[in-house]
């Protein structure tokens, strides 16, 4: 079956080109309403959006094929991430495409404000001539407040220097070196407020920033103040904003964004003073193609090679790196569904140690795929996107660990998991490039291919043992497949791994343990 994409928000055709050009099918389907995307989105294994597409979790549900959503854009406030993580879907942005774009709107809009030119525009069309009426402020030599000094609140306070400007921020996520750096002067909010003759937003919308301009906040401003927002709606109180406005408090605000989009109606919109754009931010031709060919290849890379860039989910995998690491996922999601078939639930902690060329590799996909095949093995829903998540919110302390020496092996991943009872390791390599073995269970040394039905047994090393487990396999109709033994010491316990063509019942399992010296059979699966 050839991979599909559905782009389903206006785009350039360079992404579709892309798509093409690589390989993969795509289909452009752009203004679709929720429903009629949730009928069609089963076909498609990618899904490339702007901000017109919400992608909620009744839609993930209807995304049987979906494994990842990329956004040509930075933000992902329509998209429900822990509902994609559940259900495995690789959520991508670019996040630094359209970022100069969206900086130089707000720079326009805070010129749009200074000199009034909207009104002076439509007024001068009107043929009214009202030279006395539209007396302005420079920006040489006032304070202009960032609330979000990221990316895009960087560039912002480049050009903002560049004008002259004393440039105020407030970001808690800001260090004094970074502030050094773009040359801000790192502020709390009060004193932004206080200080600032004009205020830009910058930041994600979240619970912390949800109505950070709020009506308190916009009575703490200095009187006159001009605000621009081309971050998110909901940033700023807007009936809030209405009465700032009509009072003076507020000389001027001019709104990319709103907190309905697409925003047809507002008390706002003929406020004097008041200036709006239809979420414009991103709109030039240079970034609609920075961020189309972006999300494109980013899309491409991850469904073609495994490649992962930019996710807001998943730990980053370069191209390069992809095809060397896919193999160690491998293994290693087997050792963790070893360990979890073998101990169960009662893991607590995990480790997992990288050795020699391994040790080379990027650690972070090794360490999800353990999580997966040891969580998945005992709960629902578990994979490599939201495992290390749900890791995280079980307690399962998760450390890792890379040796840069060789063992006994040139390569080896070794997984230890911490219960009440103590510890408990398997290890793995790879043999050539890319077939992975079971070199360790439990410290006994053995070699086995992790592959389908398989039985683990623990038993007293004894003559005679082999036969009687092979005699009530065959009266049972299960063929062998392979058979791996290994032991502790001559006599003492034994670990049999084999691989058998059929699942055995319960019943089997049961006469399997009633062999002389079995202590233990875990039926396992890979
Ligand atoms: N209007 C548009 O078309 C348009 C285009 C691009 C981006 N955006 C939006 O612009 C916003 C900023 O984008 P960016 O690329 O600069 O993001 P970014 O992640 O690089 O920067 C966001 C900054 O906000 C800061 N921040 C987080 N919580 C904060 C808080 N409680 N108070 C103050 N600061 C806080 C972070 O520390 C970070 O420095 C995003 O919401 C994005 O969606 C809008
Ligand atoms: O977060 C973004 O990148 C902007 O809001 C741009 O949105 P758009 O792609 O819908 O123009």
């Amino acid at each position: 079956m050839s991979i599909k994409v559905l782009i389903s928000d206006k785009m350039d055709p360079r992404a579709a080109e892309i798509f093409r050009e690589r390989g993969i099918e795509v289909d452009e389907r752009p203004g679709r309403s929720p429903d009629a995307l949730k009928a069609i989105i089963g076909d498609y294994h990618g899904l490339a959006i702007r901000s017109s597409t919400t992608v909620t979790a009744d839609l993930l549900e209807a995304a049987d094929n979906l494994k990842v959503v990329g956004r040509a854009g930075i933000g992902v406030d329509n998209i429900d991430i822990p509902a994609a993580s559940a259900r495995g879907v690789v959520v991508m942005n670019t996040p630094f495409g359209n970022s100069i774009t969206t900086a130089e709107h707000a720079i326009a809009l805070m010129f749009a404000l200074a000199r009034q030119l909207p009104e002076a525009d439509a007024s001068t069309q009107a043929g009214k001539w009202e030279k006395s009426k539209f007396m302005g402020v420079e920006l040489t030599g006032k304070t202009l407040g960032l609330i979000g000094a990221g990316n895009i609140g960087s560039i912002v306070a480049a050009r903002a220097l560049g004008l002259k400007m004393k440039v105020v921020a407030f970001d808690p996520f800001l260090s004094p070196e970074r502030a050094l750096e773009i040359g801000v002067e790192k502020v709390d909010l009060d004193t932004l407020l206080a200080r600032a003759d004009f205020i830009t937003l910058h930041t994600p919308l979240t619970d912390e920033t949800r109505g950070i301009l709020s009506r308190d906040a916009l009575a703490r401003t200095k009187k006159g103040v001009r605000i621009i927002n081309c971050a998110r709606g909901g940033l700023i109180d807007e009936a809030a904003l209405k009465d700032a406005l009509d009072s003076g408090q507020v000389a001027g605000a001019a709104l990319d964004v709103f907190e309905t989009e697409p925003a047809k109606e507002s008390p706002l919109f003929g406020t004097p003073g008041f200036i709006s754009t239809p979420h414009l931010g991103a709109s030039t031709r240079e970034a609609q193609v920075n961020v189309a060919i972006q999300v494109a290849e980013q899309l491409s890379d991850y469904l073609l090679n495994g490649a992962v860039s930019n996710a807001l989910n998943m730990p980053s995998l370069t191209a390069e790196e992809a095809p060397r690491v896919r193999p160690y996922m491998g293994l290693a999601e087997n050792l963790g569904k070893l360990v979890g078939q073998v101990i169960g639930d009662r893991v607590k902690a995990i480790a997992v140690e990288v050795e020699g060329d391994a040790a080379e590799l990027n650690i972070k996909p090794i360490t999800g795929a353990v999580l997966a095949g040891l969580m998945g093995s005992y709960s629902d829903s578990v994979n490599m996107v939201n495992a290390p998540v749900l890791a995280k919110d079980r307690g399962l302390d998760v450390k890792e660990v890379r040796h840069s020496h060789e063992g006994d092996y040139h390569t080896l991943v070794r997984v230890t998991a911490t219960t009440d009872e103590g510890k408990r390791r398997v290890a793995g390599t790879l043999f050539g490039a890319d077939n992975p073995r079971l070199v360790h269970i439990f410290d006994v040394g053995i070699e086995a291919e992790l592959s389908g039905p398989m039985l683990y047994i623990v038993n007293q090393d004894t003559p005679g043992f082999i036969g009687a487990l092979g005699t009530t396999l065959g009266e049972n109709d299960i063929n062998i497949a392979t058979f791996n033994l290994g032991r502790r010491t001559v006599g003492g316990e034994a670990v049999a791994l084999v691989a058998v063509d059929s699942q055995p019942s319960k019943d089997v399992v049961k006469k399997l343990c009633a062999i002389e010296g079995v202590r233990r059979v875990v039926p396992l699966r890979f």
